[in-house]
């Protein structure tokens, strides 16, 4: 932890002794952004016009201290910027200008705030610290330019309070925001996720990241060891521009790392190629990353009916996923044809078939935007149907034995613990937890569904909705760490089937 000392006011420098210990903070940092183009020669703090206050170090120090001292903390990620300049370049890198309207995520002490509203924005800031909430509302006073909200952004749903303050600043015309941030390390993923699908509503997201993250994201050639299935999102939903590194002496308290500014010029959701299993693998070999889907020579054959490579590119994953995925409603009657809307109303559901004889393969429902439901095909059924065009099979979740010992999640889409085998007579049957918080089945009965990539709107009345059809649902845990996902427990009967 850092004490920080208290500046105000400044008393007067002491001169130099070697029997006095040194008590004051040690001078600021050069400040110094690399940015990969436009570097300017300017003064290292620069005078606000909307705060009227200069962002530097002392200034930063000072505000902390205004409301009694103020340690920053670790686990919030509060590395406050002292270079205003940099700030400046965040904010030309998202080109804001007069009239935008832009979501600041952690505004902290307010000095990317304040080069926002410089620029002619108006600033809608959710920040979690309830003293620095404070502090911003303090610096700023009751503007009509500024909005702060003390939120978790991870927690928050961005398009219930967003939209209409967006439309209220827009007066009612269509027009989309840009989200600037300088964002606490650790959310930053959470974040990513949270935001770029979210093209109907923000045109560009500009963020200050760890170096190693942006270069990441920035990633767009799929044939490295390094290409993740964020890559595959980050690519799908938006165009990422690794913009300039920004060296870790511009932070108070200095962070172990240097970061980076990234832009993401999000795509409009109308867009977007239905390839949402091919989130799952980590590289695009179709073979591989679709073999749940049909056999490993039906994949071949319908690469070679449309004349694909193994390796896919995303565009060429758009043309590809209508060969393997037929869109059916959820509530599909055995025809596969259904086209019912999924609960909010956005899209259509894509019914997946199993590979044949792969008993316990996840079988995947997909829906491009809403929920992807992760059931497993009954053994009983088996027999019924192998071919992946005809009617699709019945499925219904897989059934846990009562003796059987609790498997870890693995079969859910979460990494499976590592477990010490014990006899029988000493295996845990419930409730033991699994990682995530999540707890495992209290009711032998009762089965886990994961359910992933659910719409920012997405209640839990509705997922609890859409499954009673299915059983009794016990209960849904909306997981707030994992992107719109949740984990249901359903009851499905002895005889029931799912989907019915
Ligand atoms: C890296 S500091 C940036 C502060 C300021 N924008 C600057 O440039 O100096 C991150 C800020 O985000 C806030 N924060 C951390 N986690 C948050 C969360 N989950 N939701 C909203 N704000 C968060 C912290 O309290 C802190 O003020």
């Amino acid at each position: 932890m850092v004490a920080l000392p208290s500046l105000s006011p400044p008393p007067p420098r002491p001169s130099p002794s070697p029997a006095t210990p040194r008590r004051r903070p040690p001078p600021p940092p050069p400040p110094h952004a690399t940015p990969s183009h436009r570097v300017r020669s300017r003064p290292a703090t620069v005078v606000s016009a909307a705060s009227g206050v200069t962002d530097g170090y002392h200034s930063t120090i000072r505000s902390l201290n205004s409301r009694g001292r103020h340690v920053p903390r670790k686990s919030l990620g509060q590395n406050y910027m002292l270079n205003s300049k940099v700030n400046e370049e965040l904010v030309a890198a998202a080109g804001v200008e007069e009239g935008d309207v832009v979501l600041e995520i952690g505004p902290g002490t307010g000095s990317l705030t304040a080069a926002l509203l410089d620029a002619g924005a108006t600033v809608f800031a959710v920040e979690k610290d309830k003293h620095m909430a404070t502090l911003v509302n303090d610096r700023f006073g009751s503007t009509e330019q500024l909005k702060i909200i003390e939120e978790d952004i991870t927690k928050f749903n961005v398009r219930s309070h967003f939209l209409p303050f967006l439309e209220e600043k827009s007066h009612h015309r269509r027009k989309y925001a840009k989200v600037v941030s300088n964002l606490p390390f650790n959310v930053s993923t959470e974040v990513v996720k949270l935001l770029l699908p979210m093209g109907d509503v923000f045109s560009v997201t500009v963020l200050l990241l760890q170096d190693e993250t942006a270069l990441r994201f920035a990633d767009a050639s799929i044939q490295t060891p390094e290409y993740r299935p964020i890559n595959v999102f980050v690519n799908f939903y938006s165009e990422p521009e690794y913009k300039f590194k920004v060296e870790r002496t511009n932070f108070f308290p200095q962070p172990k790392v240097d970061g980076a500014v990234i832009s993401f010029k999000l795509k409009n959701s109308g867009d977007y190629p239905p390839v949402n299993s091919a989130f799952n693998g980590k590289r695009k070999m179709l073979r591989k990353s679709l073999q749940h889907l049909c056999s490993s020579s039906e994949i071949e054959a319908a690469l070679a009916n449309i004349g694909l490579p193994v390796t896919l590119t995303l565009p060429v994953l758009a043309r590809f996923s209508p060969v393997v995925a037929r869109p059916s409603g959820f509530s599909c009657n055995n025809s596969g044809d259904g086209s019912s809307s999924s609960p909010t109303g956005h899209c259509r559901w894509a019914h997946i078939h199993p590979a044949p004889g792969k008993i316990s393969t996840p079988i995947q429902l997909i829906h491009p935007h809403l929920v992807h439901v992760v059931a497993y095909k009954n053994p009983r059924y088996a027999a019924t149907d192998q071919s992946p065009l005809s009617p699709p099979l019945r499925f219904s979740i897989r059934r846990r034995r009562p003796n059987q010992s609790p498997r870890g999640g693995g079969d859910l889409g979460f990494p499976r613990p590592r477990r010490r085998r014990l006899p029988p007579r000493h295996r845990p049957l419930l409730p033991s937890s699994i990682p995530g918080g999540l707890r495992r089945v209290a009711c032998p009965k009762m089965r886990p569904v994961f359910c992933g990539n659910l719409d920012y709107d997405a209640r839990q009345s509705e997922i609890e909705r859409l499954f009673s059809k299915y059983g009794r649902v016990e209960r849904v845990d909306m997981k707030s760490g994992y992107h719109g996902a949740s984990l249901l427990f359903l009851d499905d009967g002895l005889g029931s089937t799912f989907p019915a």
